[in-house]
């Protein structure tokens, strides 16, 4: 992979993982074609799992469960640790594999790539100091608790963040003592299989992490399955709202990280030149195909002209192209009916009266190679709206609504007034408005003075539609284990009967 340019790729190896090992499925539900964006090209066909590969799944992962439980917390932080040490010196290579089956720039991948291993080092970090608590109790007797592993986890990930989302997910899972089964966005199959790859030469037993391709009937499989112990599912509201349904009926636990709608809230107090830059992080990261973006941008009447002049110029430069060359910023959309879809949000978005001040058209690179990519020009939106469906929905794509407002309270409650709640965004100068904004915001992450950015030692996760569960944090190793509660007698049972 490392000597890859665009263009050239194709996939010839299997691409499920299991028992520490690629294999083809030994059932299928039917295909599915992954591409690379960057050309439009076919790079693999999938078998998408049966029901007989997903029970081999998770015989293998079960069979591993039972050595991993057994091990500490530093022999299960020693795995992970070999692991973040070896994604770290793949980088490179996996962030190419990753802006071919994306299209995301090889720029922002690297960045993923790093946000991917810093993960593995904290859950690895954290292993060893998880534990239970002890209490005294009358005459004696006392009782202790145990921090003990769910079995094996599924998890099911979208397709904007291929490699992250599975180290997101895995090494928290795999730091509690868990085994996991991996389902990649058919759409993106590649990456996740380089970080099995890892996993088992860092030392985790076969069948700890392997990985299952496949679509909806796959993931049906997967969720279904009585043997799974908990799901842990990043995409869309639609999908997350089966998943928690599938999972009730087998009083499963779920993590949701679903879609957004978040509101970017930036006061004529702020730090301009910083605003600026916020918004157009909140927006146009990974061709602005990300959960979390600030996509309704809701700008203090004083400064919205300055505001929206600087923002379309900066948006102007942004360049666009091969996403594998080191200058490109924004590279194609994920497949041809993503992009028809966020063109359509912007042809809606006309005739319900908004403007386009910049972009929204199809865009074709000079290079003849690119020719059948799905690239578009970043769109800027005025004279928004709040009923507009640009700025209700989510959009997935390079779509920035920029909306006028002239009240701290008034925006507040327009901000708030959307299903979703995963992020929220606040640029000012003034410290007390910043935390009291903050805390009023209904979302499961407030940025003060920047936008986008995701440390692994802060929780992720959504409020309302968005989802319930976190990622990163420590507070992520409660959504992978259970607290068992030992009592001790130190005297005589004492019967009534
Ligand atoms: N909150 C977050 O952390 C986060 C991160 C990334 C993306 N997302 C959201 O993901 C969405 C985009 O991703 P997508 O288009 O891949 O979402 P999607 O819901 O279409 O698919 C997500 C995954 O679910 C699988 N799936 C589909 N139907 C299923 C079913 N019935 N049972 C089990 N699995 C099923 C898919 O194959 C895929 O792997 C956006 O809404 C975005 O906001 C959220
Ligand atoms: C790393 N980001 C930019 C915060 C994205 C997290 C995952 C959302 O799609």
């Amino acid at each position: 992979v490392a000597a890859m340019s665009t263009g050239t790729f194709v996939q010839l190896e299997p691409l499920n993982y299991r028992g520490g090992a690629r294999v083809e499925p030994v059932d299928s539900s039917g295909t599915e074609k992954a591409f690379e964006p960057a050309t439009g090209r076919v790079i693999a066909t999938l078998q998408c799992s049966g029901e007989n590969e997903v029970n081999l799944a998770v015989k293998s992962a079960k069979d591993a469960f039972e050595i991993w439980r057994k091990k500490s917390g530093m022999e299960r932080g020693q795995v992970l640790l070999e692991a973040a040490r070896m994604v770290k010196e793949q980088k490179d290579a996996i962030a190419i594999m990753e802006t071919i089956n994306n299209g995301k720039s090889i720029f922002e991948a690297r960045l993923d790539i790093d946000t991917s291993w810093q993960c593995l080092e904290y859950y690895a970090g954290l292993a060893a100091s998880m534990a239970g608590e002890h209490v005294q109790l009358p005459n004696g007797s006392f009782g202790y608790t145990r921090r003990e592993p769910l079995g094996v986890c599924v998890g099911i990930g979208a397709w904007n963040y291929p490699f992250q989302i599975a180290c997101w997910k895995s090494a928290p899972a795999l730091a509690c003592g868990n085994a996991m089964i991996f389902k990649p966005s058919p759409f993106t199959p590649m990456s996740a299989l380089l970080l099995a790859e890892i996993y088992t030469k860092a030392g985790a037993p076969p069948g700890l992490f392997n990985v299952v391709q496949g679509g909806a009937a796959t993931g049906q499989f997967l969720c279904q399955h009585r043997h799974v112990a908990k799901v842990s599912f990043t995409g869309s509201v639609p999908t997350g709202m089966k998943i928690m349904e599938m999972s009730s009926k087998g009083i499963k636990p779920v993590t949701l990280e679903l879609g957004g709608k978040s509101p970017l809230i930036i006061f004529s107090d702020c730090d301009l030149e910083n605003a600026v830059k916020g918004a157009l992080v909140a927006n146009f990261l990974t061709q602005g195909q990300v959960c979390c973006n600030g996509t309704r941008v809701f700008v203090q009447k004083e400064i919205i002209d300055k505001f929206t002049k600087e923002v379309v110029k900066q948006t102007q430069n942004i360049r666009i192209g091969d996403p594998l060359l080191e200058d490109t910023r924004m590279g194609p959309l994920i497949n041809g009916p993503h992009l028809e879809r966020v063109l359509g949000f912007i042809k809606s978005a006309k005739e319900e009266g908004a403007t386009v001040l910049y972009g929204g058209e199809p865009y074709e690179p000079t290079d003849p190679k690119l020719k059948h990519g799905y690239y578009m020009t970043p769109c800027i939106l005025t004279n928004c709206r709040d009923d507009m469906t640009c700025v209700r929905e989510e959009i997935f794509g390079p779509v920035m609504s920029i909306l006028s407002f002239k009240t701290e309270a008034e925006v507040l409650d327009r901000a708030n007034d959307t299903t979703f709640g995963l992020a929220a965004g606040v640029f000012t100068r003034d410290i007390q408005r910043a935390h009291r904004v903050a805390a009023e915001l209904q979302a499961g992450t407030c940025y003060i003075n920047n936008y986008n950015v995701s440390p692994v030692e802060l929780p992720f996760g959504g409020y309302k539609k968005s989802g319930f569960g976190r990622e990163n944090g420590r507070v992520t190793i409660e959504y992978y284990s259970q607290l068992k509660t030992v009592y001790v007698e130190m005297g005589d049972v004492e019967s009534p009967f």
